[in-house]
């Protein structure tokens, strides 16, 4: 095991690559507003981070990550477009693998650039891939704005894709809904009795939701039980492209012939084979890099186009050894008024000093 004063200088060194390439050094603070940041990770991250108060500032986390918070003094201050790397610790509670670390370093670089976001995604790809040097890694990428624009193009009702992009992020969730939509799936009984009026809802109220909430859970429940269930087809075509992996140039042929069947996920396509070029342009060997329709699924749930990881070929159960992706709405939604267009990765310095000292 790396002591913490060897990672600590490995992150330093990583870390003045990216200065090199003319980011801008940035030090966020370790403790975050929870109440206003701690939605934007989603549903893993939100019940992994640590949480306490403070009387005169509410709801303080341990930064879980730091792109948040980057993203943030970006959208308040930051002048166009920029450059930006870290380093330091990050802190997730570990629940079921007490092998995984609770707190680690991270370097990371984030690109904010609106003049090339295919040019900006191969950028980030290729110099992680370069500070990671020779250690026997296997990179693997996807892109999780295919899935989206595949959910959105359905013809199906708003409250239903809106639920199936909520799930996008829960592989099991997602596949439940989309039987359940598809009508494959028994609705509950229970749920036929409340819409049939078999269950009085007029009852003395005990929980926590009011008489105006119950009502509109059961008006939506009702919209929902009156759509028409999803076509078959389009079911099986989601399930096609979730299934896509491979190597970038035959993924991408499975990509492109699907979208003469799905014409909505189109843009999206042309935009994974625009990466495509760039990270050739950049020396990436595209010919032999995975693209997995479905990676990046149990990750940020900030992510909307590109994702991608490093995974140590000798030991599979471990975390990335370096991941990231693009995140262009989350600028939207820390912007006030404003967006750009961004992606960044880390690298984890400990794991990298510990797959050395394996081999
Ligand atoms: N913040 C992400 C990695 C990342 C940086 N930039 C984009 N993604 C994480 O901690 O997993």
């Amino acid at each position: 095991m790396p002591t913490r004063s060897e990672t600590l200088a490995r992150a330093a060194r990583l870390r003045a690559l990216f200065e090199a390439q003319g980011a801008a050094l940035v030090e966020p603070p370790i403790l975050q507003p929870a109440d206003t940041l701690l939605d934007l990770y989603g549903e893993d991250i939100r019940a992994r981070a640590y949480v306490t108060s403070d009387a005169l500032r509410g709801e303080q986390m341990l930064r879980p990550d730091f792109t948040v918070p980057v993203v943030q003094m970006h959208m308040a201050h930051g002048a166009e477009p920029a450059r930006y790397t870290y380093s330091g610790e990050v802190f997730r509670r570990q629940e079921d693998d007490p092998t995984r670390a609770n707190e680690y370093v991270q370097v990371g670089y984030e690109v904010f650039d609106r003049t090339d976001p295919a040019a900006a995604d191969a950028e980030v790809f290729a110099l992680i891939a370069q500070a990671l040097g020779e250690l026997s890694l296997s990179p693997v990428t996807g892109d999780i704005g295919v899935l989206m624009a595949a959910v959105e193009g359905l013809e199906t009702s708003q409250a239903r894709k809106a639920a199936l992009l909520r799930h996008i992020w829960r592989p099991a969730r997602f596949r439940a809904l989309l039987d359940r939509f598809a009508g494959r799936s028994p609705v509950p009984a229970s749920r036929t009795a409340l819409l049939n009026g078999d269950i009085p809802t007029d009852v003395p109220l005990t929980g926590l939701r009011t008489q105006a909430e119950i009502a509109s859970r059961i008006a939506a429940l009702k919209e929902d039980a009156e759509t028409p269930a999803l076509a078959a087809k389009d079911v099986t075509r989601i399930e096609t492209l979730l299934a896509i992996q491979g190597v970038m140039p035959v993924a991408l042929d499975a990509l492109q012939s699907l979208s003469r069947e799905m014409p909505q996920i189109t843009d999206a396509v042309a935009r994974v084979a625009a990466r495509e070029a760039a990270l050739a342009a950049r020396g990436v060997k595209t010919e032999t890099l995975m693209f997995e329709a479905s990676h990046g699924r149990t990750s940020m749930e900030y992510y909307d186009g590109f994702v991608f990881g490093f995974y140590a070929v000798d030991h599979p159960q471990m975390s990335a050894i370096a991941s990231g992706g693009r995140y262009d709405a989350l600028t939207r939604q820390l912007g006030q008024g404003g967006e750009i267009p961004a992606v960044g990765g880390v690298m984890r310095p400990g794991l990298m000093l510990e797959l050395e000292g394996a081999t």
